[in-house]
C-alpha cells in the first residue's frame, strides 16, 4: 500500500464503490469525501472550456479614453445627425468596398467571421460589436445581402494565424518568419502597369517611348475596379490596412490597402509606416486606396488588357487596382509611383535609392536598379539605416517613404549579411523560399520556386507577344520583408540631413566598369539618366549571358514624369548642398559573366567605407578610356590591381571589344534624351551629353 500521500489503492472494505471497483484516493486524510481532488493547482475562474478560452484573450485597451459613444456628425442632408465613432468608421470602410454600379451591399462587418464577437462592454480599437452577429449562413445569400468581414489593421500575430489557417503555402520557419508563396508571379509585371490618361495626366505625365506609363481610359479602369471590388466582396473576409507613407510629417500620405490575403496585409504592415493607436483612431479618409484582388485575373476581353495581369493607377480617383498577380512588391512599388507623382508637385525629389547616415550625420544615397545592392549596402553595421529603397529629398533633407525593408535573400548568409539575416524573425514575411519540411530551416541557396516561374514566363511568351521579354525581376527573386526597426541601427524616425555622397550602383555583368569611380556633376547626371545595369538571366537552360538594362533615374518603372524633371531636381540639389557623385560596380571583375567573378561584397564594402570616411575623395586618380571615369589608385582593404578593370582581364582584345560594346549601348540609349533640356538653359544639357562615353 502506498503511503506517499499522492494516491493509493485503499482497502476494499473502506473504498469499494457500488460497482465494486476500488476508488482512487489522492489524500489519505481526506477520508470523508472520497473524491479525486487535485489541490496542487490554484483554482481558475472559468467554469467551462469556453469561459477558460475567453480568459486567454485580453481585450486591447483603447489608447485614448473612450470617446462618448455618441459623437456628432453632419448628415448628408446638412442636418446634425448623431453617429458614433464606430459608425463613422464602419461607413468609411463601407465606402471603400462599395460597388460603383450596384446600390445595395456590401454589408461590412469588422472582425473575423470565425470568431464572432461578444456584444457587451465598450468598443475596442480592433472590433465592432453588433447586436446580431452575422453567421456563416448569411454568406450563402446573394451579393447584396451577404456580409463582408473586414479584418482591420490586424497585428502580425493575428495575421500569422490567418495565414497559417487559411492560406496554402504559409508556414512558420525555424527563425519565426512567415514563409509564403506569391503564386505564379514572383516578380513585378512592368508591362502590365497602366495609368489612366485624362486631361490632366495627358499633360503632366511621361507618355510614349521609354515611359513606364501604359495608357488606359477611365472607363476601363472602372471596369477593372468593379471586377476587383466584386471579387473582394465575394469573399468571407478582406484585410484592410490603414497606414502612412513618408517619415517627413509635413508630407505624410495616408494609404488604405484592401486585400484578400493575410500575406498581403502583413507585407504592407511591414513595408508602410505603422500608425500608433492614436493615429489610427484619427485616421479619417485615406489619401489613396489600393484594391488588391491579385488572385483574380483581369478579363482579356476588356479593352487594353494584353494578359491576365493588370496593375492600374488612377490619380484622379486616388486609387490603384491589382488583378492577376499576387507578388506583393506591386503594392509597394505602386505606391512608389504615386509618390513619384505627388512629391515633385511639392518640389520634393522622390528617389529610388537606399539611404544611411554616419555617426557624424553624413548621409549617403544608394541608387541602383533591382539587385544592384541598395538594400545590402545601405544596411551597414557601422551606420544608421534611414531606408533601403524609396526616399524623398526636400528642403528639410531626406526622409524614407516606407516603414520597412524588402531584401533579396537568394544565397543569403549569416556571415556576409548578419543584420539582414537576424531581421528574418517573427513578423518577417519570407516570399518564395524553400525550407526543410521538418526543421523548417530555410535553404537560401534553393531557387526552386522562382526557377519554376521561369518556365511559366516562357509559357506566357508563347501565349502573347506582349510577354516576349525576359522577366529579370522574377528570376531568383526570393525576398524578405521586415519592419525597419528589425535592423538594430535603424534611424527612427527615418529622416536625415542633406546627402553628402550620391552613390550610383551598377551590377555590370560585362565586367568592364571599374569597381569605383568619382564622378563630376555632369557625369553623375549622365549616369543617373542612363540608369544602367546588366544582370544575368538564363535564356535557355545552361546558356547565360549578360544583358544591359537602361532605366532612367535608376527606376524608369516607377517614375511618372519625364526623367529630365527628376534629373534637373537632382542636379540642383547636388549643387546646392555640395554632394559628390560616385559610380560603383557591384558586378563582374576580371571578365564578363562566365569568365570573371562578381566583385566580393567585402571589397565593395571597403570601397563604400572609403567614400563615407572621405578618404576616397582625397585619393589620387587616373582616367579611363571610353567612359572617361576617374579611378582611384589605392583603397584600404581592396587589392589595388582590381581598381582598373584593364588589369584584371587576361584577354585584352576581349576587354577592349566589350568596353566598346558597352559604350555603344550607352550612346544608343542616350539618343532618346538628346533633345530634352535639363534645367534652365542648354548649358547643363550639353555638358551632360559630353560626360558620356567618347570614342
Ligand atoms: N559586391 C556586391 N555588392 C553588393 N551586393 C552584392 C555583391 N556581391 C553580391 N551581392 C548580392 O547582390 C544582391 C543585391 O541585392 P539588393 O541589395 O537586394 O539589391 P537592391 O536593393 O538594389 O534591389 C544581394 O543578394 C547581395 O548579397
Ligand atoms: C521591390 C523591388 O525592389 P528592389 O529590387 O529595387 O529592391 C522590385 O524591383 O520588385
Ligand atoms: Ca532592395
Ligand atoms: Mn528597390
Amino acid at each position: 500500500m502506498a503511503e506517499n500521500g499522492e494516491f493509493s489503492f485503499t482497502s476494499r472494505a473502506r473504498s469499494t464503490g457500488r460497482n465494486g471497483l476500488p476508488r482512487i484516493q489522492t489524500n489519505n486524510n481526506n477520508k470523508e469525501t472520497l473524491v479525486c481532488h487535485d489541490d496542487s493547482a490554484t483554482p481558475i475562474k472559468a467554469k467551462t472550456i469556453d469561459e477558460l478560452h475567453s480568459l486567454q484573450k485580453k481585450r486591447s485597451t483603447p489608447s485614448t479614453p473612450i470617446k462618448s459613444p455618441l459623437a456628432t456628425g453632419t448628415a448628408a442632408d446638412g442636418s446634425f445627425a448623431v453617429i458614433s465613432e464606430e459608425e463613422r468608421q464602419r461607413q468609411q470602410l463601407h465606402a471603400s468596398l462599395a460597388s460603383l454600379t450596384r446600390e445595395r451591399g456590401p454589408k461590412v462587418v469588422k472582425g473575423d467571421p470565425a470568431t464572432p464577437r461578444k456584444v457587451d462592454g465598450q468598443p475596442s480599437t480592433h472590433s465592432f460589436h453588433y447586436t446580431s452577429t452575422p453567421t456563416f449562413d448569411d454568406n450563402i445569400s446573394d451579393s447584396a445581402l451577404k456580409f463582408t468581414h473586414v479584418l482591420y489593421n490586424l497585428s502580425p500575430a493575428e495575421l500569422y494565424e490567418q495565414a497559417v489557417k487559411y492560406e496554402k503555402g504559409s508556414f512558420i520557419t525555424s527563425s519565426g518568419a512567415l514563409a509564403t508563396l506569391s503564386g505564379a508571379k514572383t516578380g513585378r509585371s512592368p508591362r502590365d502597369k497602366r495609368v489612366v490618361k485624362d486631361e490632366t495626366t495627358e499633360r503632366e505625365l511621361w507618355w510614349g517611348k521609354g515611359s513606364p506609363n501604359i495608357e488606359m481610359d477611365e472607363h476601363t479602369f472602372l471596369v477593372n475596379r468593379e471586377r476587383a471590388v466584386d471579387y473582394l466582396n465575394s469573399l468571407d473576409k478582406v484585410f484592410v490596412n490603414d497606414q502612412f507613407l513618408n517619415w517627413d510629417p509635413e508630407h505624410r500620405i495616408k494609404v488604405r490597402i484592401v486585400s484578400a490575403r493575410a500575406y498581403h496585409s502583413l507585407f504592407m504592415h511591414n513595408m508602410c509606416i505603422r500608425p500608433t493607436s492614436e493615429e489610427l483612431e484619427d485616421f479619417g479618409t485615406p489619401d489613396f486606396t489600393i484594391y488588391n484582388a491579385g488572385q483574380f485575373p483581369c478579363n482579356r476581353y476588356t479593352h487594353y488588357m494584353t494578359s491576365s495581369t493588370s496593375i492600374d493607377i488612377n490619380l484622379a480617383r486616388k486609387e490603384m487596382v491589382i488583378l492577376g498577380t499576387q507578388y506583393a512588391g506591386e503594392m509597394k512599388k505602386g505606391l512608389f509611383s504615386l509618390m513619384h507623382y505627388l512629391m515633385p508637385k511639392r518640389q520634393i525629389l522622390s528617389l529610388h535609392s537606399g539611404c544611411n547616415m554616419g555617426k557624424d550625420g553624413d548621409v549617403a544615397l544608394f541608387f541602383g536598379l533591382s539587385g544592384t545592392g541598395k538594400t545590402t549596402l545601405s544596411t551597414d553595421h557601422n551606420r544608421y539605416l534611414i531606408g533601403d529603397d524609396e526616399h524623398c529629398w526636400s528642403d528639410n533633407g531626406v526622409s524614407n517613404i516606407e516603414g520597412g525593408c524588402y531584401a533579396k535573400c537568394i544565397d543569403l548568409s549569416r556571415e556576409k549579411e548578419p543584420d539582414i539575416w537576424n531581421a528574418i524573425k517573427f513578423g518577417t514575411v519570407l516570399e518564395n523560399i524553400v525550407f526543410d519540411e521538418h526543421t523548417r530551416e530555410v535553404d537560401y541557396l534553393d531557387k526552386s520556386v522562382t526557377v519554376l516561374i521561369k518556365v511559366l514566363n516562357f509559357t506566357y511568351y508563347l501565349e502573347s507577344y506582349h510577354h516576349a521579354y525576359w522577366d529579370f525581376t522574377a528570376a531568383e527573386n526570393t525576398r524578405a520583408a521586415y519592419p525597419i526597426e528589425y535592423i538594430p541601427n535603424a534611424k527612427i524616425p527615418c529622416v536625415g540631413p542633406h546627402p553628402k555622397n550620391i552613390i550610383l550602383l551598377a551590377c555590370d555583368a560585362f565586367g568592364v566598369l571599374p569597381p569605383v569611380s568619382k564622378l563630376s556633376l555632369e557625369q553623375t547626371m549622365y549616369h543617373f539618366i542612363s540608369g544602367y545595369t546588366a544582370l544575368v538571366a538564363g535564356t535557355e537552360e545552361g546558356v547565360k549571358e549578360p544583358r544591359a538594362t537602361f532605366s532612367a533615374c535608376f527606376g524608369a518603372a516607377f517614375i511618372m514624369l519625364n526623367p529630365t524633371k527628376y534629373a534637373a531636381m537632382l542636379a540642383e540639389k547636388m549643387q546646392k548642398h555640395g554632394a559628390t557623385g560616385w559610380l560603383v560596380n557591384t558586378g563582374w571583375s576580371g571578365g564578363s559573366y562566365g569568365s570573371g567573378n562578381r566583385i566580393k561584397l567585402a571589397f565593395t564594402r571597403r570601397i563604400i567605407d572609403a567614400i563615407h570616411s572621405g578618404t576616397l575623395l582625397e585619393a589620387s586618380y587616373t582616367k579611363t578610356p571610353v567612359f572617361g571615369l576617374e579611378i582611384p589608385t589605392e583603397i584600404e582593404g581592396v587589392p589595388s590591381e582590381i581598381l582598373d578593370p584593364e588589369n584584371t582581364w587576361s584577354d585584352m582584345k576581349a576587354y577592349k571589344d566589350t568596353l566598346l560594346k558597352l559604350g555603344t549601348l550607352f550612346k544608343k540609349n542616350f539618343e532618346g534624351f538628346v533633345n530634352h533640356k535639363i534645367g534652365e538653359d542648354n548649358k547643363l544639357t550639353d555638358e551632360i551629353l559630353a560626360a558620356g562615353p567618347l570614342f
